[in-house]
């Protein structure tokens, strides 16, 4: 009999959707376009990252999809004064809390949740107040998912840049105990009650071993998907990683 671990949720991330109009500074190509086509495609989410320098997406963006979309919004931020202020404004369905570095080319780690742990409980209870599911993202280490669960984050995200990276420089053997790790985590946050989620750097080359790990909820995945979209269109590049993600699941 086939093992039914449960559907994984794919979440979309259109931040470089968002790079590329700014690389011209025009209108198109429009992230919330992107965000309808990837609704039609059967996402079960979208992901949107409101970095401090505005590189991608910028505060206009976020309006347009806590209006337009019709599926789950996960606003992806620093834990600042002026992304709290604009989360308890919009009220997307949840706030993945990252870390956050100007001169960085992108999310570097995990969120130092025990290293800041009582400014993070504060600053997520008027959130959870709110009504907004707080998810907070992380490495793979025990200290930061027992802080996470401290704090009453909901989620975890768990950061799979590493693995993706390891396994892209085939350092197999790394990449493997990368996975091992992610896997421990993710038993440890589900145990703690934690919704379990993970993403960064997912391809359709490394998605099945991470999709396959049975306390995850969801994916999400941006970057290699908008570039695979310019070769398949976003709906098909969609619809792949999908039957990817389901072949980890229900073989
Ligand atoms: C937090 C995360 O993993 C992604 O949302 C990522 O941050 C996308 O944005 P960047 O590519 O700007 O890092
Ligand atoms: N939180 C991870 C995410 O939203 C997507 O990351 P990536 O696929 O763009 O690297």
């Amino acid at each position: 009999m086939m093992a039914d671990r449960g559907r994984l949720r794919l979440g979309i991330n259109i931040d470089h959707v968002a790079t590329v109009r700014n690389a011209r500074g025009s209108a198109w190509p429009d992230p919330l376009r992107a965000a309808l086509l990837a609704e039609a495609a059967g996402a079960d989410g979208i992901t949107a990252h409101l970095r401090e320098d505005r590189r991608h997406i910028r505060d206009a963006d976020m309006e347009a999809l806590r209006a337009g979309i019709g599926i789950p919004l996960n606003f992806e931020c620093a834990a600042t004064d002026e992304m709290q202020a604009i989360l308890l404004r919009l009220k997307p369905h949840a706030a993945c809390l990252v870390p956050e570095k100007r001169e960085e080319r992108t999310t570097e780690g995990g969120l130092d949740v025990a290293g800041d742990e009582a400014r993070l409980k504060d600053y997520i209870a008027p959130l959870r107040e709110a009504g907004i599911r707080v998810s907070m993202f992380i490495g793979h280490e025990a200290a930061q998912i027992e802080a996470s669960a401290r704090i009453g984050a909901a989620v975890v995200e768990l950061h799979t840049g590493l693995y993706s990276e390891l396994d892209a420089e085939g350092r197999q053997a790394e990449a493997g105990a990368e996975l091992a790790a992610l896997r421990r985590g993710a038993a440890l946050a589900a145990s703690l009650g934690l919704e379990v989620h993970a993403g960064h750097g997912l391809t359709y080359e490394n998605v099945e071993p991470v999709a396959a790990i049975p306390e995850l909820a969801e994916l999400n995945i941006g970057h290699f998907l908008i570039g695979e979209a310019v070769f398949l269109g976003l709906g098909p590049a969609i619809e792949e990683m999908r039957r990817r993600m389901d072949a980890a699941r229900f073989r």
